[in-house]
Order: structure tokens, then sequence, then C-alpha cells
């Protein structure tokens, strides 16, 4: 399996399902996208800014729940493994993405895996075991979830830095002896996560040294 990256701003997710799994999936999706949860019930579950529906489609009538909302991808959380074989076909047919969570193992094109992820501002590291271990994910994104710290600000400190040195006269081996140095800099990453000095004068001191050819 290939992890790839879906951009799914301004697109719409359609749920079936609203227990634990659906809640979950629900809560990750609605913070990007217009999240639509179709469910008989949903407890007093947290969905997020989702939007609820109270309905139970049987499987003949999941395709019109699909064509309504055009959905970028759909998520397969019922526990009705008939109905969630019918919201996988309806999906294929038109042509969105699915996400059946009540299956492991190997899947046809378009059949997508929700990964456990890190975030930190635009950084995200996402961890699967290939469908085969969920708590696995589970658990190594406990582990290296403060490992992240700081990074979203890195990110957005060299993404400037590096259109600045693209601008300026330096060149091509230049910039990227920079870029990487700085990434590689103990005293910028300090400054980023505890903010008790200025990353971009640390930052300003680590090109100097890579000019110097200190390191
Ligand atoms: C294939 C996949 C399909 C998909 O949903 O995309 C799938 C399938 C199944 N999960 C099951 C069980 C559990 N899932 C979790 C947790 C998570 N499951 C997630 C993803 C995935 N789960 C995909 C594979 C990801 C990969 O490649 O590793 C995570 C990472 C992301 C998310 O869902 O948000 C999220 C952690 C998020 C986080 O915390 O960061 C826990 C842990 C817990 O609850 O504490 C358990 C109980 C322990 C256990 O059973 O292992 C079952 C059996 C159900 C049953 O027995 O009835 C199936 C179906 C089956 O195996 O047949
Ligand atoms: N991918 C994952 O991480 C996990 C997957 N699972 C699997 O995912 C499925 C869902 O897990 P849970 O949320 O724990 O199950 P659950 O049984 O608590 O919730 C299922 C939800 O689907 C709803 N539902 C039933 N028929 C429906 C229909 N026709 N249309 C729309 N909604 C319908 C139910 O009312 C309920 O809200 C389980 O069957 C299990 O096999 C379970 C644990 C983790």
């Amino acid at each position: 399996m290939i992890p790839l990256v879906h951009d799914l701003a301004g697109e719409t997710v359609l749920v079936f399902g609203g227990g634990p799994v659906g809640a979950r999936k629900a809560r990750r999706f609605a913070r990007e996208t217009r999240t639509v949860v179709v469910s008989p019930e949903f407890g007093d579950r947290d969905f997020g800014t989702a939007e609820l529906i109270r309905a139970a489609p049987t499987a003949d009538g999941v395709s019109s729940w699909v064509e309504r909302f055009e959905p970028a991808l759909v998520v397969a959380a019922t526990n009705d493994s008939a109905v969630n074989d019918a919201i996988v076909a309806a999906a294929s047919d038109c042509d969105a993405l699915v996400n059946r969570a009540d299956q492991s193992g190997s899947r046809d094109v378009g059949s997508v895996v929700v990964p456990a992820t890190v975030e930190d501002g635009d950084v995200s590291v996402a961890i699967t075991t290939g469908g085969g271990s969920p708590a696995l994910s589970k658990y190594l994104r406990e582990r290296i979830e403060t490992e992240l710290d700081g990074a979203g600000a890195m990110a957005a400190l060299t993404a400037d830095l590096r259109d600045e040195l693209k601008e300026s006269d330096t060149s091509p081996s230049e910039r990227r002896d920079a870029i990487r140095a700085v990434v590689r800099d103990p005293s910028v990453w300090k400054a980023l996560r505890t903010g008790d000095a200025n990353p971009r004068r640390e930052v300003a001191r680590v090109i100097r040294d890579t000019q110097r050819g200190d390191s």
C-alpha cells in the first residue's frame, strides 16, 4: 500500500454510521471538509462540526444519498456489512473514494485506509500498518506525538526562507546547504519550541556559519 496525500478542502465527505468509528472519522474530516453523517442514531458522541442526518438507508437506498451529496470520499462505518457493501459500490459508481471501516487487508483502487495521524501546523505524519494492526498505528502515533512539537513552525519558517533565498543571489547549492543546516539546528528548534529566543536570529547565525563553511 502506498500512502498518498489528499487535499479535500472545499469537498464533501459522506459518512454512513454514527457509532464510535463514524464519529471518530467525522471529527477528523469535519476539520477540513463539509462532512455529513447519515445514521439512525448518534448517541451523545462528538461529531465535531459535521452535519447529522437521522436516517437508516437500506442497501438499495444508499446510492441516492451518494448522488445527492456528490462526495469526494464516502465512509462506510455502519455495523451492517450488506449496507457497507452497497456503500462501496455506490461510491465507485460516482467516482468517489471510499473508506471501509469493517475490513482489513488489501483493497481495490479507490478504496482508501485512514491512517493514524500526528499533525503540527502543515506537517503531518501518517502511520499505517497496511490495514493489519490499527491498535499498533494508534500506539506508535501516541509515541511520536511529542516529536513533532515545533515542526509546523519550522515548516513555515523554512518555506519563507526558501522563497527569500530564491529571490536573493544565493546559488541553488548554497540555498540547499543553508536550509538543510537550519532544519537540523538544535537552537532553531529550541527557539521555535520555547519562544525564549528569536528563531530568525538563530537562522541568520546558521546561514552565516554555512556560508563560512563551518558546517
Ligand atoms: C483497515 C482500517 C480501515 C479504516 O478504518 O480505514 C481499520 C479497520 C479496523 N479497525 C479495527 C479495530 C480497531 N481500530 C482502532 C483504531 C483505529 N483504526 C484506524 C484505522 C483502520 N482501522 C484502518 C487500518 C489502519 C492501519 O493500516 O493501521 C485508525 C488508525 C484511524 C482511524 O480510524 O481514525 C484508528 C486509530 C486512530 C488513532 O488513535 O490515532 C482500534 C484501537 C482502539 O480502538 O483503541 C481498534 C481495536 C483494536 C484492534 O482490533 O486492532 C477493526 C476490527 C473491528 C472489530 O473487531 O469489529 C477493523 C476491521 C477489521 O480489521 O476487519
Ligand atoms: N476502522 C476502525 O477503526 C474500526 C472499525 N470497526 C468496524 O466498523 C464498524 C463500525 O464500528 P462502531 O462504530 O464501533 O459500530 P457501532 O455498531 O457502534 O455503530 C454502527 C453505527 O451504524 C449505524 N447504522 C446501522 N445501520 C445503518 C444504516 N443502514 N445506515 C446508516 N447507519 C447505520 C448504527 O445505528 C450505529 O450508529 C463495526 O462494524 C466494526 O466492524 C470497529 C472498530 C474500529
